[in-house]
């Protein structure tokens, strides 16, 4: 279980996304792009835009189930992209690697991109852009909001106390 917490601005993400596309220039052209829906959406829009790729098709896979991993289930079909062949797959990270096997057994001649990727699922994808340690939980801009912070100091006390 995760330990520590890793947060990820809306403009390091933003910047991840563009090396992510700019990574993926080489292995052009794409015929498409699969988002791993939630996560994948606004990194695969954000790479789409760079690499002026207009047709996106999503898949979506739920592995929980109540809290507990249950048996993952692809609850929308990426039927646009067949069998992957051409097409790149975007998701926003890799953990234990099971969604990523579960959308690659769909989709087995897609190349799979993702921005983070801890170690136990790296070697399931075809390229990412930043490591991240297995007990670290990443907190994505759409997972958290600005808090206000207490003072150190409490503004009861004077500060010549
Ligand atoms: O490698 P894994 O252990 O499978 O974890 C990685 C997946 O977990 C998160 O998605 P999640 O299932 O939480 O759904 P979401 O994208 O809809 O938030 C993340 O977006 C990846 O898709
Ligand atoms: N937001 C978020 N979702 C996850 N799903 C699996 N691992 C992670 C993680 O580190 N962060
Ligand atoms: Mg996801």
């Amino acid at each position: 279980m995760a330990v520590h917490y890793a947060t990820v601005t809306w403009e390091q993400l933003h910047r991840d996304a563009r090396a992510l596309a700019a990574a993926l220039v080489p292995k052009m052209p794409f015929k498409g792009i699969v988002a791993v829906t939630r996560g994948g959406l606004i990194p695969a829009a954000i790479a789409a835009r760079e690499l002026g790729c207009r047709l996106i098709e999503t898949i979506s896979v739920v592995t929980y189930d109540e809290e507990e991993m249950g048996k993952p289930q692809i609850i929308k079909s990426p039927d646009a992209a067949g069998d992957g062949e051409g097409f790149l797959i975007i998701d926003d990270l890799v953990d234990s690697g099971v969604t990523a096997r579960f959308v690659r057994e769909r989709l087995p001649k897609a190349y799979f991109a993702c921005l983070y990727a801890k170690p136990a699922g790296k070697a399931l994808t075809d390229l990412f852009i930043t490591e991240v340690p297995q007990d670290t939980w990443v907190l994505f801009p759409w997972d958290t909001a600005p808090l206000f912070v207490p003072p150190l100091v409490s503004n009861k006390k004077e500060c010549a106390e």
